[in-house]
């Protein structure tokens, strides 16, 4: 139905849009803390150990996942916007983590930044982008720390060709979010915004958007179905996922025991090292340990739609599980 719609002469005409703005509006404190939170960080970063930089990756990691729980979908428009101080709520977050691979999601890029033969530091970070408005801004903020960091020197966004599953990302939402984060008069939040800017400019960043992305297929199917989408994510240090509709493609969406191993969900799929930051809102879910799933369905029946649990899961393709 999307899809038909958006033929000209109304392909520009985007009916999630005032949606995606409400959340960005709404959620303007949070925003700012983080945008502050951001550059006190890049202001010091010289100064810090690597565990400071380790665990200040792991927070703003853990941001871009429970950002994923501002989304239009599972609230129905009501209440998708972030209130609160988004570091501040980590710890409370934490003990809803069901799998929490990002400690190897650190070693990747520390890794990747050695392995080339050159010896340059230049991995590249590719983020499967899920909603525009608050989402949208903690997956900028994390890009720009991976930048600032020198833990990734280009990073691919991928968005949606067109207006998408109610708030998913398009370039249009992509280029306002940080017109706007720029035109903000607060002091950090538009100087993270002209940063991002200046990221685009020079091509440190750079979106990209592709059909694929607005198909039904599962992603163990990109290689013959998008082939050429594959072999550039094959170019990628890392592949970052964001939300509940890429888990359930990466997963083919089927009703997989709890315990099957994440590599095993992908069947094949494995460009290069990829990461799932998700929140839980449909009935699929892997890699649990034996007795969770029986555990939480006790405590919580509903913990696999309701949005209050979370995965960051890891798969690299040279990695035994
Ligand atoms: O924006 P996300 O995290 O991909 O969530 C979308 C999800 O929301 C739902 O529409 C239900 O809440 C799911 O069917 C879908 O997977």
């Amino acid at each position: 139905f999307y899809r038909e719609m958006h033929i000209p002469p109304i392909d520009k005409f985007d009916e999630f849009n005032e949606g995606k703005m409400q959340s960005f509006f709404e959620s303007q404190q949070a925003i700012k803390s983080l945008c502050t939170y951001l550059q006190e960080l890049i202001t010091n970063m010289e100064n810090m150990t690597e565990i400071q930089l380790r665990d200040s990756f792991l927070k703003l990691l853990q941001v871009s996942l429970w950002g994923n729980k501002c989304d239009l979908s599972i609230s129905a428009g009501q209440d998708n916007s972030q209130k609160s101080s988004p570091i501040d709520s980590l710890p409370d977050l934490q003990r809803c983590i069901l799998v929490d691979d990002s400690n190897m999601v650190w070693s990747m890029l520390v890794a990747a930044q050695g392995s080339r033969s050159s010896g340059i530091k230049n991995a590249r970070v590719d983020i499967v982008l899920d909603n525009a408005g608050f989402e949208l801004v903690t997956d900028l903020v994390l890009a720009s720390f991976l930048v600032s960091a020198g833990l990734a020197k280009q990073i691919r966004f991928h968005g949606k060709s067109i207006p998408w599953f109610v708030s998913d990302v398009t370039k249009q939402d992509f280029e306002w979010t940080i017109m706007q984060t720029v035109a903000s008069n607060h002091k950090w939040m538009s100087a993270s915004g002209v940063q991002w800017k200046h990221f685009m400019k020079e091509g440190t960043w750079s979106y990209h958007d592709h059909s694929f992305w607005t198909l039904p297929h599962e992603f163990c199917d990109m290689a013959v179905d998008a082939a050429d989408l594959y072999s550039t994510l094959q170019g990628s240090d890392l592949i970052i996922f964001k939300g509940d509709l890429n888990y359930r493609k990466l997963t083919g969406d089927r009703k997989w025991e709890h315990t099957v191993r994440f590599d095993q969900a992908l069947r094949g799929f494995q460009p290069a090292p990829l990461c799932s930051l998700r929140t839980l809102k449909a009935d699929v879910q892997v890699g649990l340990q034996l007795g969770q799933a029986e555990k939480l369905s006790s405590q919580d029946p509903d913990w696999m739609t309701n949005g209050k649990y979370a995965v960051v899961q890891f798969c690299s393709p040279h990695r035994e599980q």
